[in-house]
């Protein structure tokens, strides 16, 4: 036998990064309206004035993330060449499953200087934490944007929300002009905000709606030209990912995948080119990936409630009442060393949220002459599925 590897080529891919998840696209394809609304509500950084606030929302995979950072790029470009700008500090910060403790610290961490002191992880208030935060802003001075994706995953958002847009007018800052930008696929977010912080955050609101086919393939087009070498991708692949992915998410990171991961079973089969076959092989692969993508997003209890209910499935004993769910719930939520949440009501709005979001079916009894009903809820999907996808979160975690 040859020497291990030694007869692997490249052929297929000319470039696999350019359909992978952390790429950063040069050009934003399908989102003229998008740029320009973001255009409109951050101009005033331009002329040195405080930025207004901007809630972005859409569905998974549209674009909210990718086109946050090509427009920060440019401002921050752009304010560099102008006199009257002040200079655009940008900070992003994932909230997923954090506190308002560990998103001000980890900003604080990442104002101060090198091989500074890091801020305790633990042992202050939130109060001192911001304190700190703004103690560090104005001494380096000009305007901050601070991004805070899957904001819905905060807990307490709304003090936060409530703090940085008054840090400001209420003396907190001096030196230092501070904006947010909140990114969120969960549409009820909103409704979840008390009246004063929703005047304020929703200063401008850009709603981001799911691609069509089309657009898809105008995206998936123009990184296939970079991705893959001369010829070795098919038209119709690429058509039938955008076709697929529109019916299903609208989501531009859904088609990638399929792309990608049709292009990795030609390369694996020993063909030169992908075509439709490959990529309806992929469709399951990419199937079992988007199960824990959807169910990442949920919070950490809407994790923690659908597990239990997929381990009573497993043992049978489903359908089942929001009460034995609750029981088995905290068991889940002790293994996994976290605090269950004290109240039925609590455990039953994860259930709803759930249910919307199609993890789970609701059926409901009515029971006796006084119309007295109560609810049984089932899993929709495979509990192995969301056994496999715990898994993969919980060891991402540690
Ligand atoms: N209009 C576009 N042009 C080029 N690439 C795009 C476009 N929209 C999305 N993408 C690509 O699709 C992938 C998903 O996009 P992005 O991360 O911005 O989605 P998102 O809306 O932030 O989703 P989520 O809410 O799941 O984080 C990324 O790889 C991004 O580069």
């Amino acid at each position: 036998m040859t020497r291990p590897f030694s007869d692997i080529r490249e052929t297929i891919f000319a470039d696999k990064e350019v359909l992978s998840e952390d790429y950063q696209p040069d050009t934003i394809l399908e989102r003229d309206d998008e740029i320009s609304a973001y255009q409109d509500a951050l101009k005033d950084v331009l002329f040195g004035r405080n930025p207004s606030n901007v809630f972005v929302y859409g569905k998974t995979g549209v674009g909210k993330t990718a086109v946050t950072q090509y427009m920060l790029q440019a401002l921050q470009e752009e304010t560099a060449t102008r006199d009257e700008a002040d200079d655009v500090h940008v900070r992003m910060y994932n909230c997923n499953r954090g506190s308002v403790y560990g998103a001000v610290r980890t900003l604080v961490n990442s104002l101060r200087e090198d091989g500074a002191e890091q801020f305790p992880k633990t042992g202050l208030s939130t109060e001192v934490a911001l304190e700190s935060l703004y103690d560090e802003m104005d001494r380096i001075g000009g305007t901050f944007l601070f991004v805070f994706d899957e904001i819905d995953h905060l807990s307490d958002a709304d003090s936060l929300l409530y703090e940085f847009p008054r840090a400001r007018s209420i003396g907190h800052l001096t030196n230092a002009k501070v904006g947010v930008i909140g990114i969120s696929n969960n549409y009820r977010f909103r409704d979840s905000l008390s009246p004063k912080v929703k005047d304020t955050l929703m200063e401008k609101e850009i709603s981001f709606s799911p691609y069509d086919a089309t657009e898809l393939r105008t995206i998936l087009h123009d990184r296939a030209a970079d991705a893959f070498t001369e010829g070795s991708c098919d038209e119709s692949a690429i058509a039938k990912c955008a076709a697929l992915a529109a019916r299903d998410t609208g989501g531009a990171r859904q088609a990638l995948d399929l792309l990608r991961t049709g292009g990795d079973i030609a390369e694996s089969r020993g063909d030169a080119v992908v075509e439709d076959d490959h990529i309806d092989a992929a469709r399951e692969t990419v199937q079992r990936g988007r199960v824990t993508d959807k169910i990442r997003d949920q919070t950490i209890h809407g994790q923690l409630v659908l597990e239990a209910v997929a381990r009573l499935d497993h043992a049978g004993d489903t359908p089942a009442r929001s009460k034995e769910i609750r029981e088995r719930y905290e068991m889940v939520a002790e293994n996994h060393g976290h605090e269950p949440l004290t109240t039925l009501k609590s455990v039953q709005n994860h259930l709803s949220d759930l249910k919307m979001l199609g993890f789970l079916s609701v059926t409901e009894h009515n029971v006796g002459k006084r119309g007295g009903s109560y609810y049984t809820y089932e899993l929709t999907l495979d509990a192995e599925a969301v056994f496999d996808a715990r898994e993969t979160i919980e060891r991402e975690r540690s």
